[in-house]
């Protein structure tokens, strides 16, 4: 059984490694530069869906990939501010596709205003924080919550909830 993750973010792989060992899979988990077809900021919690659902979908053209793993990271406006969202989709030939979304929080109005803006949040994280590559260790969430949840933690949750989902894993 050959298992791909639709990212080469070193967080995303983290995570979805680390989970599938602790359900008993050892087999190798493939990285893909998978394409969202959203834009490079989704903004809302249904584009950000969307970006993980097509990762997963687009790892299924690989022939020999049997599962694949696509996450996706978002911003979505609410009444109280704009949130950082995450979602995570599993996706196998022939099944419905299992969706989960992750843990959010509100993002401060600095950062807020900036996205508004047009700018990624990657970018503007390491400005802020004078950390580099951001995206692929803490995140914003790692740094928004002092290093209580990283990024790598956020998206296993959101791991646990597809492989929890799909259940069977040795049949
Ligand atoms: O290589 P990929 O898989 O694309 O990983 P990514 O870090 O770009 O992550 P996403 O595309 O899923 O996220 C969409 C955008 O939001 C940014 N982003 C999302 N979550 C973030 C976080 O926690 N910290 C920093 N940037 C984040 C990211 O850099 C992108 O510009
Ligand atoms: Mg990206």
């Amino acid at each position: 059984m050959k298992i791909a993750v639709g990212s080469k973010n070193a967080a995303k792989i983290k995570a979805a490694e680390t989970v599938l060992w602790d359900i008993g899979n050892q087999n190798e988990l493939f990285p893909i530069d998978a394409p969202s077809n959203v834009s490079g900021m989704p903004f809302s919690d249904e584009e950000t869906m969307t970006g993980a659902m097509n990762r997963a979908e687009f790892c299924l053209t690989h022939e020999d990939i049997d599962i694949a793993i696509g996450l996706e990271g978002g911003v979505t406006e609410t009444q109280h501010g704009l949130f950082l969202i995450n979602y995570g989709a599993l996706a196998e030939r022939d099944k419905e596709t299992i969706v989960a979304g992750g843990a959010r929080i509100k993002l401060p109005e600095e950062i807020a205003e900036r996205l508004r803006a047009g700018e990624e949040l990657g970018p503007v994280m390491e400005d802020y924080s004078k950390n580099k590559n951001v995206r692929s260790n803490e995140g914003a969430i790692g740094i928004f919550t002092h290093g209580m949840v990283n990024r790598d933690e956020m998206f296993m949750h959101i791991m646990k909830l597809l492989v929890g989902q799909r259940g069977d894993w040795h049949k």
